[in-house]
């Protein structure tokens, strides 16, 4: 380790001129990638993840802002001169050449030794684990195995960084997840840094150690997994990972107060509060609640069984408009966007596990107690 981050953006703008009309598809991004690291750019499509990546492989200029590579500023190299290599979805493999001659041809290109080929392919291979399948084409391969091929053929060029353009988007879902730990594994095994780009917020949980999350153009929150998880910075973050509960109020004396007797537990806040709690951490129960937890009163609107967990959603008893919404149980497939909490009558979603002891603890129509502990009610930006 040099010390030196691996990438760096600073206040990075990328405009377009499109039909008479100003696009800022980036709108001011900093942020900073270590050696090694493998990094995610997650957010929703159209929030400038892409673009922001084919800035740092220099295939776009920034409108404004400087990116470095291990400290040297490369705003205006050219990509063939920056130590990076892209994987696009679409990873064209020559269809004519072999996985061996495919993987290969960047080292022929430079004109390489041979020895040194044979070696360096063959250790590739075996990292990917495609060995005994060198005479293969491409067309006589898996999805899965013709990504792998890709990835072969990027790494073999030893890139100081590897980028990752949604790789693993026209893959069907058991392939993808088995791909994401294979993915780890490699980046673990070669030691390159990664940075992925993708929608998909279970993707980057499984494999990042940090993720920048990003909505229309800017970076919302930068941090680990689980750090977004527990402590999303914002409304939208809190939204896009996971599912959340959001409440909203004047709190007075560390105790947010809703309608029908519930009271939310926010210690040392006081005002506007906007609070954020996990379906997971949430009990739902016939009896009151005891003090020192926040406890809220609804009645159930929908009950999802998901094999491993029940899903319920519970309508507020919260004043007006505190009835039965049909929505609920989107809210609760769908990894709710946590925005239509706050509205009319409240739903709050919970998260039952199916643990060896499990009943199921209350039906649709059911009057219920919903409660959790102080810890488990998260205020958002603070
Ligand atoms: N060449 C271009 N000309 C004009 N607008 C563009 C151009 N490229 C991208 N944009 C716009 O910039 C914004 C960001 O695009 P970008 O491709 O970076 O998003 P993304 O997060 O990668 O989305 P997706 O997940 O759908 O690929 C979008 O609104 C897009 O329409």
């Amino acid at each position: 380790m040099t010390g030196l981050s691996a990438i760096e953006l600073e206040d990075v703008v990328k405009e377009y001129h499109s039909h008479g009309e100003v696009v800022q598809a980036v709108k001011g991004v900093t942020l900073d990638v270590a050696e090694g690291e493998f990094f995610s750019l997650l957010g929703p499509s159209g929030c400038g993840k892409t673009t922001t990546m084919r800035m740092v492989a220099g295939f776009e200029a920034p409108t404004k802002g400087l990116v470095r590579l291990r400290g040297q500023d490369v705003t205006n190299v050219p990509p063939n001169r920056r130590d990076v290599n892209m994987v696009f979805q679409s990873y064209a493999l020559f269809p004519h050449m072999s996985v061996w001659d495919n993987v290969a041809f960047g080292l022929k290109q430079r004109r390489t030794p041979q020895e040194e080929v044979r070696r360096r392919v063959g250790e590739m291979l075996e990292i990917v684990d495609l060995t005994g399948r060198e005479k293969r084409m491409p067309r006589e391969l898996s999805g899965g195995q013709q990504q792998r091929v890709a990835l072969a053929r990027a790494l073999v060029n030893r890139p100081r960084a590897l980028l990752l353009d949604e790789p693993l988007g026209a893959l069907d879902l058991k392939l993808r997840q088995a791909m994401q730990i294979e993915l780890k594994r490699i980046q673990r095994e070669v030691g390159i840094t990664f940075v992925y780009v993708t929608h998909d917020q279970n993707e980057a949980l499984t494999m990042s150690d940090r993720i920048a999350v990003m909505n229309d153009g800017l970076v919302e929150q930068l941090a680990g997994p689980r750090e977004l998880y527990e402590r999303p910075a914002t409304v939208f973050v809190a939204g896009f990972i996971g599912t959340s509960n959001l409440l909203a109020g004047a709190a007075t004396g560390g105790e947010l107060r809703l309608g029908g007797g519930g009271r939310v537990l926010v210690p040392g806040h006081d005002g506007d509060v906007t609070v954020t709690v996990r379906p997971e951490k949430i009990t739902i129960g016939t009896d009151e609640p005891a003090q020192g937890l926040s406890a809220v009163r609804g009645t159930v609107a929908e009950v999802v069984y998901l094999g491993t967990y029940n899903s319920y959603t519970v309508s507020l008893a919260d004043g007006a408009g505190a009835t039965e919404r049909s929505e609920g149980a989107d809210q609760t497939q769908h990894h709710s966007d946590g925005r239509s909490a706050a509205r009319g009558g409240t739903t709050i979603t919970v998260f039952q596990q199916n643990a060896v002891d499990a009943t199921a603890t209350a039906e649709r129509g059911d009057s219920v107690w919903l409660s959790w502990q102080a810890q488990h009610s998260y205020v958002i930006g603070s």
